[in-house]
């Protein structure tokens, strides 16, 4: 029997050698040997018959795993025989050492390694552990480790593989990424900081913390079928938002606004008059419900047209022809319109004129003036724009030396009309100013010379009393000079605007009007009370702050625009 005994024990080893055609390193695939290589430079010396035990080697492993067993008894009964150095406890103390220094992403890896090899996977803990302390160790021992590698420290609880049995799968990843950084960081693994999920990970193996690592670092990332790369490029690619945070969706460029049509003349008049216009045609069609014409309806439309700012003179015309037309008949608030349309158009037919300019002179003077803020620096640069776009020699001039902000404004319109500009210091003398204007002017042969002024209300004698100084020294140079004054009237004021055509005409000699500020007023009527009061041109209207944003007053088309008709 002692025979029989000892035979078994040769062959034991025999076979073992034998039997297993190739060591479990060598099967392996390349990569595999060079983690193991990498592994042990970066660790002390682990049986080279130890890592593959783990039983992920397949049925060559299973094997071995056999002959183990068979080793393992054959051990308890024959005490003598010679137990591998690798495998007493000094070496396993060693390993154990070798992790807390540091060395365990080398450690962690190989666990990996061999995760990926494991065709029938087995829980590469439970084959590792008793490794560490498998000499001299029961089985029974080794199955209790196995059962404690079953919850292993490394990593988390819902990252195990063994749990699921899939650990070829969860491998597969690690161990391309592991080859991806053989490259450059085999040489110097023992020196480099792990990544931080890895070195978590790592750590929680040797330590054998069991508390679960936070899930923004768990190796799980990058151990993920189809995930593809490590831990932290994983944790990067798609971090874990704690809770109440989403990842924000790319929001595709946005674009480019269409460009948008330009609006013609009339149109952008119709939408500028829009406000009276549907304020005015509103309260008409509301007060032709049907109604038969009688007195007391035109009674009340006379007063609706008034306060439309359209005047007394206007609103009667329009009452008495739609009596002549329509009296004891249904009347409709488009019978209205069109007749108000009609009406308007005959009392702004006369003062609709084009601003005539004698070039006779050098220059034709035109002297802009009016009320604070209603639109003169804003006005000029649009006529010089026109003029100087005509092909004019233009010159400005800055009359208005009370505001430093009013120079500077009529500058840059000088700038952008390719404009002279004659210009003065802050408080200089307006008339003597206008006086070097025309001087340089005519010096320069300039077609026109646009003389801007300082606003001011028309109860202010003093400031008025200037405004005449600036004619009077105009008219030494050139007795027809100025040859245009210009009022500017912005068509917010209402009715205030007729009084101040009235003042400005009888101090500055007004020759002609421009209204601003037609752009979405409701008080656009004003420009019918002032034509028909004052019987003064208007030459321009504005309807806008843009230099394109003032057009010659064509009757008609205001005239409908305010009564709501036509407009095709
Ligand atoms: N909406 C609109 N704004 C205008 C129009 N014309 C002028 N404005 C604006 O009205 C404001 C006053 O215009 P200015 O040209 O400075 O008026 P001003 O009469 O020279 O002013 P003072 O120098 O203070 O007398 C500015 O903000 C202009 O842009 C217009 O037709 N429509």
């Amino acid at each position: 029997m002692a025979i029989g005994f000892i035979k078994k024990i040769f062959s034991f080893g025999k076979d073992t050698v034998e039997e297993k055609p190739v060591p479990p390193q060598e099967a392996a695939p390349e990569t595999r040997d060079a983690v193991i290589a990498d592994e042990a430079a970066a660790s002390p010396p682990i049986p080279s018959g130890h890592l593959p035990h783990k039983g992920e080697q397949g049925e060559t492993e299973a094997g071995a795993e056999d002959d183990r067993a068979a080793f393992e008894e054959a051990k308890l009964g024959a005490e003598d025989l010679p137990i591998p150095p690798e495998l007493t406890a000094p070496g396993a103390d060693a390993l154990s050492e070798s992790f807390e220094k540091g060395t365990n992403v080398a450690a962690d890896e190989g666990v990996a390694v061999e995760e990926e090899s494991a065709p029938h996977p087995i829980s590469p803990l439970g084959g590792e552990m008793p490794g560490r302390a498998e000499g001299g160790e029961a089985p029974s021992d080794r199955a209790a480790l196995a059962d404690e590698a079953a919850m292993p420290p490394s990593v988390p609880s819902g990252h195990l593989p063994h749990k699921g049995g899939d650990q070829a799968e969860a491998a597969a990843p690690s161990e391309s990424n592991r080859t991806e950084k053989q490259a450059g960081a085999e040489a110097s693994a023992a020196q480099e900081a792990p990544e931080p999920s890895a070195y978590i990970a790592a750590d929680a193996v040797v330590t054998g913390e069991e508390e679960p690592t936070p899930p923004a670092l768990s190796p799980l990332e990058g151990e993920m079928p189809g995930k593809g790369g490590d831990a932290t490029e994983a944790a990067t690619a798609a971090p874990h938002l704690p809770k109440g945070f989403a990842a924000a969706e790319r929001r595709p460029e946005e674009e480019a606004p269409a460009p948008q049509l330009k609006l013609s003349w009339y149109q952008r008049l119709r939408r500028g008059l829009a406000r009276t216009s549907s304020q005015l045609t509103g309260q008409i069609a509301s007060l032709f419900t049907k109604r038969k014409l009688d007195e007391a309806t035109l009674q009340d439309l006379e007063d609706l047209l008034i306060q439309a700012d359209l005047g007394v003179e206007t609103a009667m015309r329009i009452a008495d022809t739609l009596a002549s037309e329509r009296y004891g008949k249904d009347v409709t608030g488009e019978d209205v319109s069109r007749i108000m349309a009609g009406e308007i158009t005959k009392v702004l037919g006369p003062v609709a004129r084009p601003l005539e300019l004698d070039l006779s002179h050098k220059p034709h003077v035109i002297l802009v003036v009016g009320v604070n803020g209603t639109g003169k620096t804003t006005t000029i640069g649009k006529l010089a724009a026109k003029l100087s776009g005509a092909g004019l020699k233009v010159m400005l001039a800055a009359g208005d030396t009370f505001r430093a902000a009013a120079i500077e404004q009529l500058k840059i319109w000088a700038e952008r009309t390719k404009s002279d500009i004659v210009a003065s210091k802050l408080g200089a003398d307006a008339a003597g100013l206008a006086y070097e204007a025309y001087e340089r002017a005519r010096e320069k042969k300039s077609d026109v010379l646009i003389i801007d002024t300082a606003g001011r209300l028309q109860n202010k004698a003093e400031l008025m009393a200037e405004l005449e100084k600036i004619v009077r020294v105009l008219g030494k140079l050139d007795p027809e000079a100025p040859h245009t004054v210009l009022q500017t009237l912005d068509a917010t004021t209402g009715q205030n605007a007729l009084q101040q055509v009235e003042i400005f005409r009888n101090v500055a000699g007004v020759s002609g009007l421009i209204m601003t500020k037609l752009d979405g007023t409701a008080r656009g009527g004003i420009l019918v009370a002032i034509s028909a009061k004052h019987k003064l041109p208007v030459y321009f209207i504005g309807v806008g702050e843009g230099i394109d944003d003032l057009e010659p007053f064509e009757a008609k088309d205001f005239a409908e625009a305010i009564a709501g008709v036509g407009g095709a």
